[in-house]
């Protein structure tokens, strides 16, 4: 596939409608991980050099349609402004009034920040009138947004159908790294699967374990899968109604060449909060008033021992409830080992996720992976062998057809 890159374009005195991902993690009102927001700057900064406006698009949690003042893009504004080291204006709708009055303030060179696209029910279904809305607003768009390109939504597959359209520096870089190391990964290879976002993810397992050796199950997702066994887990977070494809996952799984490692022991609590008595029990024990939220010692042990016998690992979704310990002992001894056998060479490691970054960033060890990436579900999704939308909306050929789609 061909895509056009910021190298292609003019944009000097130009607005360029920039989509990206700044779905970092917050705690209390501030960014506690601003890995995402540091990896979108060489975009800005080549079209403010450029003499071009920057209108930043991106959504922000998921907010199902509806302002939420807790999934304000606001909130991440300051953090914004630090990392590029210039103001950053603020327009309270990303379409409309608000949104066209703060572009015409807009001075070459400046940026502007659009609240959260997500606010709007026509995000997720690509709505076309929403998608004009946007369009409106400026000449070009810019997709810097690898880690949603797995979204076929209105401000990262929409977009690029209606207004001159090209890749992102990060978008580049990610898609090049992860060609590099992962295109054709050297055997075994391990994936693990953790994390929170368990509906959104379980399904893309399915194809998963087509294209892997191992695939460790863990974190929130473990506990599915553990419903899905019959066992018991209390409290913990889990979508119990996708137990029946949990369970067609494991069913399959061995005709498609992949052994599923899942916990073998717990750790519980009867509250998430720092502090909270915890005890580790073997996966069969939780009681009814506890919930899992990490790992214990056998299962880190196994995971590690694993490590030891592939040669690529692929890993998105933490082990545990990293951001409270001691909830993030699992991911931090599998991240230390994971780290340790790529500096002596033997593994090639690759993660990524907003949390994940952040939990590995917390660890000490995001340099020591051989590539860490902004994307979590998309990286997935494009290790599943899947097309992008957002990649694929970039294509240089469908740009041709664009007139003949569009009709508004
Ligand atoms: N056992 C668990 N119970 C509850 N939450 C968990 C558990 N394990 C992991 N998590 C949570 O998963 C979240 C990260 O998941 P996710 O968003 O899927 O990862 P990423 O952003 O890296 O793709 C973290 O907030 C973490 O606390
Ligand atoms: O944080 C994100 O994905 P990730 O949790 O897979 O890393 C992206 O911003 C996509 O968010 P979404 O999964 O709500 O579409």
């Amino acid at each position: 596939m061909a895509f056009k890159t910021l190298d292609d374009m003019d944009f000097a005195g130009k607005t360029a409608l920039v989509r990206v991902d700044i779905n970092v993690p917050l705690k209390d009102g501030r960014v506690t991980d601003a890995t995402r927001i540091e990896r979108i700057l060489p975009t800005i900064r080549h079209i403010t050099e450029a003499g071009g406006k920057v209108v930043l698009l991106a959504h922000f949690g998921r907010p199902k349609g509806k302002p939420d003042p807790d999934m304000s893009l606001s909130l991440v504004r300051p953090a914004l402004e630090a990392a590029l080291g210039q103001p950053v204006a603020f327009a309270e709708n990303c379409i409309g009034i608000p949104a066209k009055k703060a572009v015409s303030e807009l001075q070459d060179g400046g940026v502007l920040l659009l609240e959260n696209t997500r606010f709007h029910a026509g995000e997720e279904t690509n709505d076309r009138m929403l998608v004009a809305g946007m369009a409106a607003l400026g000449d070009i768009y810019v997709n810097d947004a690898f880690s949603a390109a797995h979204r076929a939504h209105a401000s990262t597959e929409g977009l690029a159908q209606l207004l001159p359209s090209c890749a992102g520096r990060l978008m580049e870089a990610e898609l090049k790294a992860l060609d590099a190391a992962l295109g054709t990964p050297e055997r075994p290879v391990a994936a693990i699967v953790g994390g929170a976002k368990v509906s959104t993810k379980l399904d893309l397992l399915s194809n998963l374990i087509t294209r892997v050796d191992h695939l460790v199950i863990g974190g929130g997702m473990a506990n599915t899968f553990l419903v899905a066994q019959g066992l018991a887990i209390g409290t913990s977070l889990a979508e119990r109604d996708m137990a029946d494809t949990a369970r067609d996952i494991l069913a399959n799984a061995e005709e498609a060449g992949c052994t599923i490692h899942l916990p073998r022991d717990i750790v519980i609590a009867r509250e998430f909060a720092a502090g909270a008595a915890h005890e580790t029990l073997p996966v069969d024990q939780c009681p009814d008033d506890a919930m899992i939220l990490d790992a214990g010692p056998e299962t880190i042990a196994a995971i590690s021992a694993l490590f030891a016998d592939c040669r690529t690992l692929v890993w998105n979704g933490p082990l545990g409830a990293f951001e409270i310990a001691p909830f993030d002992t699992a991911t931090n001894a599998c991240a230390q080992e994971a780290a340790r056998l790529t500096a002596a060479g033997s593994l090639i490691s690759v993660a990524g996720g907003g949390d994940t970054v952040s939990a590995l960033n917390k660890a000490g060890v995001a340099d020591d992976f051989t590539y860490i990436s902004t994307a979590g579900g998309a990286f997935l999704e494009w290790m599943e062998g899947k097309t992008l939308p957002g990649v694929a909306a970039l294509d240089s050929e469908q740009a041709s057809n664009k007139d003949k789609e569009w009709n508004i």
